[in-house]
């Protein structure tokens, strides 16, 4: 039995700094997410510096969800400087199928080689090719709808995708993983989706990157449940989610974790 609450322990040991370009909708919550799990996160997105810090940065999460042509060049700029420092870099392609801009700037930043990709079913059929706009940033897809997109894309780019929805799907193109943790008021929390992206991306420091992943689902999902024992309705569960996050040991996650090989 893997032992997923070793990757917990592991990223809240490193405390990672991860530098964020992300949209506007998310930032709040997505910090808050971050520390409260035990990362250090920063929005950093403006052409003049992205590049830069990510030259130090531990981890670099780039989100497409408020786009604009100045933010599509310091994304850019930035993946160059992360690979060119070794530094994992996860990419959430919000509503990726949904515009020509958000199409373009997708295949942009694939061409940049994410280290992992983290997207809703919709999301991730898109950059697999699939014509699908999805519901906005909401996806309009099945989670097994995606899955065989997801490996083909995962051997293309030489990458980790994850589908998230209310099962998740994680692959390298050769394993793959199923994790079942989650709640229905997830998706009825704004920016959830884009605060795991950052969540995955501090997992992913120093570690495999198929098996952290997993484990950071495994993890979030997991808080989701713990949160909705004490808030049943959207505002008080995000709040209780990120205190969930502070909670959740890396034993409890070990015991309670629901991943399987698939
Ligand atoms: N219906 C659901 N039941 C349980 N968990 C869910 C459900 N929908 C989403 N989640 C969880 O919510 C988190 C965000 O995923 P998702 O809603 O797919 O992202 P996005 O907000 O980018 O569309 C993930 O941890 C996922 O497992
Ligand atoms: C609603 C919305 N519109 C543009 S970005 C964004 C946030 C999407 O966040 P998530 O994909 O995590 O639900
Ligand atoms: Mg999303």
């Amino acid at each position: 039995m893997t032992n997923w609450g070793h990757y917990l322990n592991q990223m809240r040991a490193n405390a990672p700094l991860v530098q964020n370009i992300t949209n506007y909708v998310s930032m709040n919550i997505m910090a808050n997410v971050m520390l409260a799990a035990g990362a250090s996160p920063a929005m950093v997105h403006a052409e003049e510096e992205a590049a830069e810090f990510a030259s130090f940065t531990s981890a670099l999460t780039i989100n497409i969800g408020t786009l604009s042509a100045p933010w599509v060049n310091a994304m850019q700029m930035a993946a160059k400087a992360a690979n060119d420092a070794g530094t994992p870099w996860v990419l959430d392609p919000v509503a990726a199928g949904a515009t020509a801009f958000r199409r373009e700037t997708a295949a942009k930043l694939l061409a940049l080689n994410p280290s992992i990709i983290r997207g809703n079913a919709s999301e991730i059929m898109a950059l697999a090719g699939a014509i699908t706009k999805g519901k906005g940033a909401d996806s309009a897809d099945s989670v097994e709808a995606a899955q065989e997109g997801a490996k083909a894309l995962a051997k293309s780019i030489g990458c980790v995708v994850a589908v998230t929805g209310p099962q998740d799907f994680i692959t390298d193109g050769a394993t793959s993983y199923g994790v079942t943790n989650g709640h229905a008021l997830m998706p009825l929390v704004t920016a959830l989706g884009c605060s795991l992206t950052g969540v995955v991306a501090a997992f992913a420091v120093g570690q495999p990157h198929l098996e952290a992943t997993t484990a950071a689902l495994a993890y979030y999902g997991l808080a989701g449940e713990v949160a909705a024992e004490t808030a049943q309705a959207p505002g008080s569960f995000a709040t209780a989610l990120i205190d969930a996050l502070h909670t959740v040991t890396p034993d409890i996650l070990s015991q309670a974790a629901k991943v399987e090989l698939l």
